[in-house]
């Protein structure tokens, strides 16, 4: 479970979002909608804690995400909403140093089934500069299944996928969930999903209502 209280944001003098509260429990799929600059990226950010310091609580499992924060972080996989992939490294070995920095050490099996999965079969030693934007994703959702989780924070995971990949991301989605995974995500896209999907919308708060 995924719990968030009070979560309040500013950039510069602007009020994103004030007070914003989350309870997020095993087995569910949630989407952060919301216009353009509304905030969707940061409060992701906000809640993995990448965001810097600002107001609220986030608590995984009923424990402090920040007092715990080496639990939090190993139960949790924030992909940005750019890929985050070394263009010199090959795709092993992207996903390879990926794994370690959590202090994992990944069999070639791994990588070949996370590849496999992602449709980039035999791309393992392919230098990642030789890749296109959609493959380049695609290599960044396979650490979905390189580094299993169960909380999976997801920032605009459908840009420059093609349209069957979009199907098979949302078939992850389901089935993490189904698993009792907690999905969140940023997306402009519509899902179309076999279970119930949660939203949370955030709008520009009115300039000054801070
Ligand atoms: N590093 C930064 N410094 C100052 N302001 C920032 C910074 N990053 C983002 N912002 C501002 O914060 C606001 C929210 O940005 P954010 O990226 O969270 O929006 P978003 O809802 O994810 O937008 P989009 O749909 O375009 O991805 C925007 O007005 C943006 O200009």
């Amino acid at each position: 479970m995924l719990r968030v209280q009070g979560l309040t944001a500013w950039r510069e003098d602007r009020c994103l979002y004030r007070d914003v509260a989350l309870a997020l429990p095993a087995g569910s799929i949630t989407q952060i909608r919301g216009p353009n600059g509304a905030g969707k990226t940061t409060l992701l950010k906000h809640i993995a804690g990448l965001a810097g310091h600002r107001a609220g609580l986030v608590s995984w499992l009923a424990y402090d995400s920040h007092n715990d924060r080496d639990d939090f972080l190993h139960n949790l996989l924030y992909l940005g909403h750019l890929p985050g992939i070394k263009s010199a490294l090959s795709v092993a070995e992207n996903l390879t140093a990926l794994a370690a920095c959590r202090g994992v050490s990944l069999p070639p099996e791994t990588i070949s089934y996370a590849l496999n999965t992602v449709k980039l079969a035999g791309y393992d030693d392919m230098p990642c500069h030789q890749l296109s934007a959609g493959q380049l994703r695609r290599v960044a959702l396979a650490r979905l299944f390189t580094e299993p989780v169960a909380l999976w924070l997801l920032d605009e995971p459908f840009t420059a996928i093609d349209q069957a990949g979009v199907r098979e991301l949302e078939g992850w989605l389901v089935a993490h969930a189904a698993h009792g995974g907690v999905v969140l995500l940023t997306t402009h896209h519509q899902l179309h999903v076999s279970c119930p999907v949660h939203y949370v919308d955030l709008l520009p708060l009115p300039e000054g209502r801070d």
